[in-house]
């Protein structure tokens, strides 16, 4: 993603008379962010979410910047007539990708998701659980600039609800948007760049600091340059820093965002040597 994308006075109501879901919205989501909406329901997340990744027009106002984007729907239609491998490597190739590339590519999210066994299973035979597997994987096959997750994390099992926040991790670190609605306010807390409540069809920015991330986290023990601060770009993933000895640094990181914290520290220039990784039992004492 190059430049911001912005929602300049959008409005949106269904039907010509209906009434306004939301109006005057005004919205910047800027390259490498996480943004997270919040709202009672029926408020307008969702449709809100629908403009944002280009699946519904607004009824007044523009948008300007749309990257390339991919999109989670709160109910993935999985009756469709594929397999999740055919559906996958479609997709890629629709994107661009090479035949060979989209079917690698695939294999490795279904994989990463935990539905690589039934990839090649009908796709209206799959569980709940397995379609939304197939759903959040097809959102990452083309690497989108924007994400657009709908509740994405529900019907998953644990070990794909954390692969899917560890690809959340890994698109904003590559320079992606990711803007998602979740029920459980505990999904990426502490993580997003800004957070917005949806309410009476407007906007609002919560403004209050971000709780620290209650759930699980890691402790990453590194050796850095003497006198030097962690690097700017691992900086935005750590919770809490703690200076043990000159140049000997203990991060505390979001496990969901260890992996991108480890990659950040170590191509860094020069790189950071890392001591030690393991759990913390209390993310913040
Ligand atoms: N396709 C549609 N046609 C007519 N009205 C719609 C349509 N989609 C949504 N609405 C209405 O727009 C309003 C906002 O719905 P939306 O689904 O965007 O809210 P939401 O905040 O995502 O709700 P929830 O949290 O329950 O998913 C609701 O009153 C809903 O009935």
């Amino acid at each position: 993603m190059e430049r911001d994308l912005r929602l300049v006075d959008v409005g949106r109501r269904y039907g010509l008379r209906g009434p306004w879901v939301l109006r005057g919205i005004e919205l910047t989501v800027s390259p490498g962010t996480l943004v997270r909406l919040e709202g009672a329901n029926g408020t307008g997340k969702s449709t809100l979410l629908r403009v944002l990744a280009g699946i519904d027009a607004p009824s007044e106002g523009r948008i300007t910047g749309r990257p390339r984007t991919a999109y989670v729907p709160e109910r993935f239609p999985s009756a469709l007539p594929f397999t999740p491998s055919g559906y996958l490597t479609h997709l890629g190739a629709v994107h661009g990708l090479s035949r060979a590339a989209a079917a690698r590519a695939a294999q490795q999210w279904l994989e990463r998701f935990g539905a690589a066994a039934y990839a090649r299973t009908p796709m209206a035979r799959l569980s709940k659980g397995s379609s939304q597997k197939v759903a959040v994987a097809q959102a990452m096959v083309a690497e989108p600039e924007l994400l657009v997750l709908d509740e994405a994390w529900t019907g998953l099992d644990a070990d794909a609800r954390a692969e899917l926040e560890r690809a959340v991790a890994e698109r904003t670190a590559a320079g992606a948007a990711v803007v998602f609605v979740d029920h459980d306010p505990r999904r990426l807390e502490g993580v997003p760049d800004a957070t917005y409540t949806v309410r009476d069809g407007a906007l609002g920015l919560r403004t209050e600091q971000a709780a620290p991330a209650a759930g699980p986290a890691v402790l990453v023990a590194v050796r850095g340059p003497a006198g030097a601060a962690p690097p700017v770009e691992a900086a935005r993933w750590i919770t809490a820093v703690d200076e043990v000895e000159p140049g000997v640094h203990r991060l505390t990181v979001p496990a969901s965002h260890s992996d991108v914290l480890l990659r950040a520290l170590l191509t860094a220039r020069p790189p950071w040597h890392v001591m030690s990784v393991g759990p913390v039992e209390e993310s913040r004492s």
